[in-house]
């Protein structure tokens, strides 16, 4: 197998994300849990996103563990590498887009790395360098109440100037509606002034395409799905990939019990939570007590196995910007996060033991504790249930057949949680 793209994603859910754009735009695609063991039958495909959960860890072991996904990427052929980031750049003045981008940069010997969020389909834009949620800029926008990282300032450029190690400029629109030999002559003049790193405002998928043409030149990019699918369409325009049918995942029913599982506090899932009340038992945890002991996991498992048999379920964590605050005050922003991200992972582990087979997830970093825990080490993409947010069949996982959906937390419509369920038989 000889990938195409080679893709490094620093969450699971942007991870699925990603491997949705790249199937949808015509490339076989695979997501791994972490750097694949050699025993792990993988179909051939043309591209892998292997997902870290490295976004909000230490920046240094992000690195590591970001240079051995590209050692393996490298090893299977791909000559160019995308390190899939948050569309709203969550990170914080310690990392982790900068440090990794740095060390990914310096072993792929690139002089100067494309890095855009943009992802117009889900309302992210970037105009002369400022990033843009919708209609506002990112640190108006919801971002602004991150648990973990509140984005504070949306100039990217100098966001990630505080990050990393090199130069960072600007590549603006004007010089991007200029076309390819535009970029790419903007480009030489940043590197020749010593610049590693440009930040390139996108607003349409048509400018995507323009950045995927040029980046193929490079070894090395940095951005969220838009620019996947940007390099996705240079791929197949380019022949350099056949496109192939997308969404080959979706396979025979898997039935059984289905549960969904939320930790993630964003407003959208907050206000998907409250819908799916209309429709299935929802039970809200109570985070004080998920960091007193395990005993309200516990309370949550007998409370699912009393309903689960008359349909689906939601268990959920979620709180206001205002209780979060406060929650992380008494006991600290990472243990508070930890904890409940290890009681989201117990609960998963419980249902599935119980029979569950269809499970939704909803926080990136909530997901990476549950497919951490289920043991879960790939999946294939199937439909799309929502812009970013794909239906996955896991692949060689202890549990057998399995369909999960793994949302970012802003993403999908008010009835998400229903609507994944339609598409997970
Ligand atoms: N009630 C709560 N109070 C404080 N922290 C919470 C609460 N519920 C969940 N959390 C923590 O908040 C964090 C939410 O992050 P997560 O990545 O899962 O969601 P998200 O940031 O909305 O999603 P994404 O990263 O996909 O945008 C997790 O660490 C989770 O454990
Ligand atoms: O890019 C995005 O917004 C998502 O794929 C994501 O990474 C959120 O965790």
């Amino acid at each position: 197998m000889k990938l195409s793209l080679g893709c490094i994603a620093d969450d699971y859910t942007g991870a699925s994300d990603l491997a949705n754009t790249l199937t949808r735009s015509g490339l076989r695609t695979v997501q791994t849990i972490g750097v694949p063991s050699d025993d792990l039958a993988l179909p051939e495909v043309d591209a892998v996103v292997v997902s870290l959960k490295s976004r909000s860890i230490e920046a240094g072991l992000a690195v590591t563990r970001s240079r051995a996904a590209e050692k393996w990427l490298r090893g299977r052929g791909a000559g160019h590498v995308l390190f899939k980031i948050c569309s709203t750049f969550d990170s914080t003045d310690a990392g982790n887009i900068g440090p990794v981008m740095d060390a990914l940069r310096a072993d792929s010997g690139e002089t100067i790395v494309l890095v855009t969020p943009a992802f117009p389909e889900t309302g992210r834009t970037v105009y002369q360098g400022n990033l843009f949620v919708g209609s506002v800029p990112l640190n108006e926008s919801p971002l602004k109440d991150h648990p973990l990282n509140p984005m504070h300032d949306s100039n990217l450029v100098r966001v990630l100037a505080r990050q990393s190690q090199t130069k960072v400029g600007l590549l603006d629109l004007a010089t991007l509606a200029r076309g390819a030999d535009a970029v790419r002559e903007r480009l030489a003049d940043l590197a020749a002034k010593n610049i590693g790193a440009a930040i390139v405002d996108a607003v349409f998928d048509r400018d995507l395409e323009t950045i995927g043409t040029v980046a193929l030149d490079h070894r090395l990019s940095v951005g969220a799905s838009g620019i996947g699918l940007g390099l996705a369409r240079a791929l197949v325009a380019s022949g350099k990939v056949k496109p192939a049918f997308a969404g080959a995942a979706s396979g025979a029913p898997v039935g059984g019990p289905a549960a969904c599982l939320a930790g993630s506090c964003s407003q959208a899932t907050l206000a998907q939570i409250a819908n799916a009340e209309k429709s299935m038992a929802v039970l809200h945890l109570d985070p004080e007590q998920i960091i007193a002991g395990p005993g309200e996991a516990r309370r949550a498992l007998a409370w699912a196995s009393d309903r689960i048999s008359d349909g689906p379920i939601l268990i959920a964590s979620s709180s206001t910007p205002d209780q979060v605050a406060a929650l992380q005050s008494r006991h600290g922003r990472d243990a508070a996060g930890h904890a409940i991200e290890q009681a989201m992972a117990d609960l998963a582990e419980g249902l599935v033991r119980s029979g569950v087979r269809r499970l939704v997830v909803a926080g990136g970093e909530t997901s990476g504790a549950v497919v951490d825990r289920l043991r879960i080490p790939g999946f294939l993409v199937g439909a799309e249930i929502a812009a970013g947010v794909p239906v996955l069949s896991a692949v060689g996982a202890d549990s057998g057949e399995m369909l999960l959906a793994l949302k970012s937390g802003n993403f999908g419509g008010p009835e998400f949680f229903s609507d994944a369920l339609k598409l997970m038989r």
